[in-house]
């Protein structure tokens, strides 16, 4: 893909496209502009290309609306222009730091360009000339192409003569180009490269939509089904952004298509090695030696309970049996009941990206009740009229998040009951995942949130992994800059006493970058588990992630959040009633 950020020697007419490698680019702090910032690496943009060229594999490119080399003005923010082949590339010099240039010619050249400007016609078609001048390198001894018209260098990085012009006489040095006057050599532009699938046809839209007429275990949930479509009316490019269909989003366009599913029974999600039963589930979890654990058997659940030094808090996996799984209402009547009914998952747009237009949260949710805007806003619905696995979230998930609390303060249930009540779970977010979807690193340390935090996973296993925020972890931000925060037990810097950390401030600029901290905590999270945080330290030193391996998982999160902290545009529209369900799990399996 190429927008704006166009190097002064990209080129694009209507068959050649001639382009920097990516990567190797840094945003100039006086500037704001990119700039190079080292030499280029051989990474993999450029190991793709070399791949293009080697295994004869043409490649789509994509042209943005503020590449300001393109011959015309393109219609759309992101344009498909056709298949290239890749065949050249070669290193140059740019800013005193080596970079990696590619050549691209279009793979049916007999084809119209539809972006080459209007009513203008190619003054050389490919091949038309003579076959471009080569010659070998007096010092390295490569054979190269000629690429610019002033005249031949080698382009080997390694030779003492790169990017240097011949000298004028034998007894002289070569010089490096005026940048400013390089000029394309005409016979290395418009040079025709034979390819033995020349004549090959190949499309440039996806045909999911045709893909659609069955229902197969599974398929709907795959990664083929919830990548973008091209609308099959009018041509958009669309996101799945609907959990149960494909829309397209062009104002004045009809398609939608609902996506057949067929329900996954939970049976599918036993695993024959771990065999569900009636004992306590064994663990599958691990931690780093600093975080202390605590394990305890209660009401069918293996209660995993991790405390990290420093963090006023604690986070617990409770890894349901078979009883739990199985009792009526419990993990596998809900994980169906959830397949059943389009309880209103999207995938919404995030406030920031990298991309124009809109960016997309890689999973679906939808939020309950009191509005949760972090991270993605979503459009918050009431619980009243939900269907049954939401507003059964709320019950069965009070249950165990009272237990623990109780535990933790070495009191019986009742005796936080009416401390609890005063702030009990108002808010559900549901999260759907497909095949390969996931939640980066993130916290949930919203202001106004209460300190505990209860998720029920259905369906896939999942991994949910807890690692120290990078900045805490190396006391410096990405951006670079000193974290005044103390130390922490498990930081990289925590043997420093903290005030010879301070007066070392300057010493300690030096680091380098913010490095991420490995995962303190990776709790694999089975169909019925339940994941409790409790403390607001937890959402503020650390953050989590979760991944998934399988078809289909859902997650659904309780909070509380105080109403008070919500600012008057964000307050619900609809009253948000105390839950009515009294779900007990401590009396599951008795009698
Ligand atoms: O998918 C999960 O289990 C956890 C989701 C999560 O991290 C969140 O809701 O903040």
């Amino acid at each position: 893909m190429f927008d704006k950020g166009a190097h002064d020697r990209d080129y694009i007419d209507s068959t050649v496209v001639i382009a920097r490698a990516s990567g190797g680019m840094v945003r100039d702090k006086t500037t704001g502009e990119m700039r190079m910032g080292g030499d280029q690496k051989e990474h993999h943009t450029v190991s793709s290309f070399r791949n293009s060229m080697m295994y004869f594999n043409p490649v789509v490119i994509i042209a943005g609306d503020q590449n300001p080399r393109m011959p015309s003005k393109v219609p759309h923010a992101y344009c498909v222009l056709d298949y290239f082949k890749g065949t050249h590339i070669w290193s140059e010099k740019s800013g005193g730091y080596i970079m990696h240039r590619c050549r691209f010619e279009k793979f049916n050249a007999t084809k119209p360009s539809w972006w080459q400007a209007q009513g203008t016609e190619d003054s050389v078609t490919l091949g038309a000339l003579a076959k471009p001048f080569k010659q070998s390198c007096k010092h390295c001894g490569t054979v190269s192409e000629q690429v610019y018209l002033q005249g031949w260098m080698c382009l080997q990085p390694a030779c003492e003569s790169f990017w240097k012009l011949p000298p004028l006489s034998s007894d002289a040095e070569g010089l490096e180009p005026d940048k400013k006057s390089l000029e394309y050599d005409p016979r290395f532009l418009k040079q025709k490269t034979r390819w033995p699938i020349d004549d090959s046809i190949y499309p440039l839209t996806s045909d999911s939509a045709s893909l659609s007429n069955q229902s197969v275990l599974g398929e709907d949930c795959s990664l083929a089904y919830w990548r973008g479509i091209m609308c099959p009316y009018c041509g958009r490019c669309n996101s799945r952004l609907h959990w149960t269909a494909w829309k397209c989003e062009n104002k004045g366009c009809s398609f939608f298509k609902k996506v057949p599913h067929a329900i996954i029974p939970p049976t599918s999600l036993r695993d024959p090695y771990f065999p569900l039963s009636t004992q306590y589930t064994l663990s599958k979890d691990t931690h780093l030696l600093y975080v202390g654990l605590h394990v305890s058997f209660a009401h069918n659940y293996r209660i995993n309970k991790y405390t990290i030094p420093g963090i006023d808090g604690f986070v617990v996996h409770m890894i349901a049996n078979q009883t739990v799984i199985e009792e009526p209402g419990g993990a596998d009547d809900m994980f169906v009941a959830l397949q059943e009914t389009d309880i209103g998952l999207r995938r919404r747009a995030l406030k920031s990206g990298v991309l124009k237009g809109d960016n997309y949260t890689r999973h679906f949710l939808v939020n309950y009740g009191m509005p949760y805007k972090f991270i993605a806003a979503t459009d918050s619905v009431s619980f009243e009229g939900a269907v049954r696995p939401v507003t059964d979230t709320r019950s069965r998930l009070n249950w165990p998040a009272k237990y623990i609390l109780a535990q933790h303060q070495g009191k019986p249930v009742r005796e936080i009951e009416a401390d609890w009540k005063a702030k009990e779970f108002n808010e559900v977010l549901a999260l759907g995942y497909f095949e390969d979807q996931k939640i980066s690193y993130h916290d949930d340390g919203e202001s106004g949130l209460g300190s505990t935090i209860a998720t029920l996973s259905l369906g896939a296993p999942g991994t949910m992994r807890l690692r120290m925020k990078a900045r805490h972890h190396s006391g410096i931000s990405s951006k670079g800059l000193y974290n005044d925060n103390p130390p922490m037990p498990g930081c990289d810097k925590y043997d420093a006493p903290y005030q010879a950390h301070l007066k070392e401030v300057a010493k300690d600029l030096g680091f380098t970058a913010a490095r991420n901290a490995p995962d303190a905590i990776s709790m694999m999270l089975g169909h019925g588990d339940v994941v409790i945080m409790h403390g607001a330290a937890i959402q503020k030193y650390y953050e989590h992630a979760v991944e998934h391996e399988g078809k289909l998982r859902f997650a659904l999160t309780c909070r509380y959040i105080d109403p008070d902290s919500l600012p008057d545009k964000d307050k619900p529209t609809y009253k948000v009633r105390p839950n009515s369900g009294n779900y007990d799990g401590a009396a599951v399996g008795r009698g």
